[in-house]
């Protein structure tokens, strides 16, 4: 076994970064070696990747390129065809970015930066109207001790032998699994729990991912990474183990300290390795303590840097992200880019990031670069420090005294404001292109075809039925240990929310006093007949009001977490039942405090008749409906503002069939059906109805020393009502005349349980989900 691989004897054939990338002054060489990198080394590639409108399966770089010669008129004809029923967001084009470089994508807004990178992430969303075409993959380098057939000649460094001994080198090309966590994707609109720290973001995903039952991924991550460590810089050499291996099989001294490894030390470690232990313990979301975006530099290092810190938990294969930079000052730019630069070496990953306009020390950083026109036309992808002398040599000479990444966006830049300017723009850039597309022809040979190597496996997929079963059990063991990380991680988001939870104690105890002050007749606590209506009344506002701020705190809470949980269900770090149970667990019972709260300070200053402890348990068994609720509009709601402008109109419908007609109901005239439904589906009619049926049932009326004018003078204003004799009367003419509230207390719960399953449902089958690119 081989089990080191730090000198390669120069056997590689195309070692990416000595291989065209380095020294050559014919641009147009280095750009194609650089984009294909000689077939030797590892890293990301893809073929004929592009992104269209409609559906078109048939372009390939190939036929563009065709198009372009006019060369085989059948190509060409192919390709016009799929131009006219394809707009194409990505022209497809092929290319290839080394293990541990770090490339950046350029080009103007709107020429599909963002596309590409989700292309070759493979997070191009279902029902986005896009079409994807082409394939991405990771080509792996293996090295097999003895002389295979199949392989390459390599010098490797056998470590028990102490010496160097030739072996055989395979390429495996690995499909980019999302839900491994192959391909970490930071995206623009990424986010975290705000309240806690760095240092407890890490703890918790490292923990996270520790428990759902693909623990053989940081382990044998952790040994490919020592090894590539000592590779010294030979990035093309990386020692696997075959798949389906399990690393807890494996004797290796590193695979044992790694497994040793908890995840305090792994969030450790990753905090130390990327500068964060400065601000490892101040608050995410404390921006102002941060610094945020401006001004301060640490703090802006530490909201690029702590997106870098997350993604990089599960050591991914591939790292790319969308404009790391925005929102930060040069400064803090800078450093993030260098921190990314730096991981990619470290690591050996290639990395891939958009960039808008870079300055000049962030282009030094590249390692690679791919220029996109509008239309996601590729004119450049190749090494960074090449790409002004491939441009010079095809006649674009980058003025002395400027920033190469300005002149290269300038060169794919349209200016739509003068026809005449866009024409010749349009004219240069579709040369680039062409001109761009022609010198990777040339090493087309070096591309697998589509027909080549079907393999299908992810980077760390199992390959033997024993070992998923395996992993299955295993997880399904470690459930309660992620719902109990899950349960401490929402409370302490919750608990920590100091301001907030202020805000509603403070706005409870004074809906309550307010309340109490405008319904005066049950001020009283004389049950009399006037005080029928405010009763009814009371109760009825108490609710709508804590129903109300249940559903909102739960869809604003459950709508800024919904990126970081789609994130990690992305990867399948855990369960969706897993979270919502400990979502519920945690954070009801302080839900549940605030509407105590209001029952209490309610109960205290009127004359209600219901037992403290039925307000109690009423109103919080509807506050735990309303978070359910919550959790179901938000599991299913496509988006944040979509949550939250359907929160608001359910919540509307529900209080409209839910509440009660204080002036009586007619018996005689039924609901129609569909108000039956929806008032089925109200919490708020439940809880109406249990406190209104715990206040009347039993009730009777007092004698109050007004006489009979003072009697007749209260008549008019109790409506229907007027009448009654008692609260069961009273009850009959609000249509509860059998009503019990135990009954209706355990619809109120039933609902509760209705909603909670709604929202797993949601969360487990309407997630995110994306469009495959081809697999080769
Ligand atoms: N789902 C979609 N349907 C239609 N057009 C889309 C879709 N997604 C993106 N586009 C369009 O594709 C083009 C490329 O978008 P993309 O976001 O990739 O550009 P970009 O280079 O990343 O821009 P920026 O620098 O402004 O982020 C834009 O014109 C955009 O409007």
């Amino acid at each position: 076994t081989i089990v080191d691989a730090d000198y390669d004897a120069g056997n590689r054939d195309g070692g990416n970064r000595d291989d065209g990338l380095h020294g050559d002054d014919d641009g147009s060489s280095s750009s194609s070696s650089a984009r294909t990198g000689g077939g030797g080394g590892g890293g990301l590639r893809w073929r004929d990747l592009g992104v269209s409108l409609d559906e078109c399966s048939h372009v390939t770089t190939d036929l563009v390129l065709d198009a372009y010669d006019g060369g085989d008129e059948n190509s060409a004809t192919r390709y016009h065809h799929c131009l006219d029923q394809a707009n194409w967001l990505l022209h497809p084009s092929s290319g290839y970015v080394a293990d541990g470089c770090l490339c950046g994508i350029l080009g103007p807004s709107g020429a599909g930066k963002s596309t590409f990178l989700n292309a070759l992430g493979g997070t191009i969303p279902r029902g986005s109207g896009l079409h994807p075409t082409g394939c991405a993959w990771y080509e792996g380098i293996t090295i097999i001790d003895g002389n295979s057939t199949d392989g390459t000649a390599a010098m490797v460094h056998d470590r028990r032998r102490d010496d160097f001994v030739r072996s055989s080198r395979r390429s495996d090309r690995y499909r980019l699994s999302h839900r491994d966590g192959d391909v970490a994707l930071l995206t623009q609109n990424d986010n975290f729990f705000g309240m806690l720290t760095p240092r407890e973001t890490l703890v918790f995903a490292s923990y996270l991912e520790m428990q759902n039952g693909k623990g053989g991924r940081m382990g044998r991550d952790g040994n490919r990474n020592k090894m590539r460590r000592g590779g010294g810089g030979g990035g093309d050499t990386t020692t696997e183990y075959e798949e389906g291996e399990d690393y807890e099989d494996d004797d290796d001294d590193v695979v044992r300290m790694v497994k040793t490894q908890n995840h305090f030390e792994v969030a450790e470690s990753k905090l130390a390795s990327l500068g964060l232990m400065g601000v490892a313990d101040r608050k995410i979301g404390d921006r102002t303590a941060l610094g945020g975006g401006g001004g301060d530099n640490d703090g802006g290092w530490f909201l690029g840097g702590r997106f870098v810190a997350l993604e990089l938990i599960t050591e991914p294969r591939v790292f790319l992200a969308d404009e790391p930079t925005t929102g930060l000052d040069s400064a803090q730019a800078e450093k993030v880019v260098k921190l990314i630069s730096d991981l990619a070496k470290e690591r050996n990953v290639p990395s891939i990031i958009t960039l808008h306009q870079p300055k000049a020390s962030i282009w030094r950083t590249l390692d690679e670069c791919i220029l996109l026109a509008p239309g996601g036309k590729m004119c450049y992808a190749g090494r960074a420090d090449n790409a002004t002398s491939y441009f010079r040599n095809i006649g674009y000479e980058c003025p002395v005294d400027t920033n190469p990444a300005e002149f290269l966006i300038d060169l794919v830049t349209i200016d739509t404001e003068d026809p005449v300017q866009s024409h010749a723009d349009e004219a240069r850039i579709n040369l680039l292109h062409h001109h761009f597309l022609r010198t990777c022809r040339s090493t087309e040979h070096d591309w697998p075809s589509s027909e080549d190597g079907k393999l299908t496996k992810s980077w760390r997929q199992s390959s033997s039925i024993s070992t998923l079963i395996r992993t299955k059990l295993r997880s399904m063991m470690k459930a309660p240990k992620r719902f109990g990380t899950l349960l401490r991680r929402s409370f302490r988001q919750n608990i920590r929310n100091t301001n907030t939870n202020l805000i509603r104690l403070v706005a409870v105890i004074m809906q309550a006093c307010l309340f109490s002050s405008i319904f005066k007749s049950v001020r009283h606590g004389k049950s009399v007949p006037k005080s029928v209506a405010d009763r009814v009344a009371l109760l009825t506002y108490g609710v709508i009001n804590l129903s109300m701020m249940a559903l909102m705190k739960t869809l604003d809470l459950f709508a800024r977490e919904r990126s970081v949980v789609m994130r990690e269900r992305m990867r399948c770090t855990y369960h969706s039942l897993e979270y919502i149970l400990a979502k519920v667990v945690a954070e009801i019972p302080l839900d549940a405090s605030f509407s105590l709260v209001f029952a209490v300070v309610l109960k205290t200053l009127t004359g209600l008749r219901t037992s403290m402890t039925t307000l109690i348990n009423t109103y919080c068994l509807l506050t735990v409906s309303c978070a359910c609720l919550g959790f179901a509009i938000g599991s299913f709601a496509p988006s944040v503002d979509a949550a939250m402008s359907t929160g608001i109109f359910v919540n509307v419908i529900l209080m409209v069939v839910g509440v009660i007609n204080p002036s009586g109901v007619n018996p005689d005239e039924s609901p129609n059906r569909i108000m039956e439904v929806l008032a089925f589906f109200s919490p708020i009619k439940w809880a109406i109805e249990s406190l209104v049926t715990a206040e009347f049932r039993g009730m009777i009326f007092e004698n109050e020393d007004k006489g009979l004018w003072g009697q007749l003078k209260d008549l008019p204003k109790m409506g229907a009502l007027a009448l009654v004799q008692n609260g069961d009367d009273v009850l009959i003419n609000l249509g509860l005349g059998t009503a019990k509230y135990a009954d209706l207390m355990r619809r109120l719960g039933l609902l509760s349980g209705i909603y909670l399953s709604l929202s797993w449902f949601g969360l487990s089958y309407f997630g995110p989900t994306f469009i495959g690119t081809d697999v080769i």
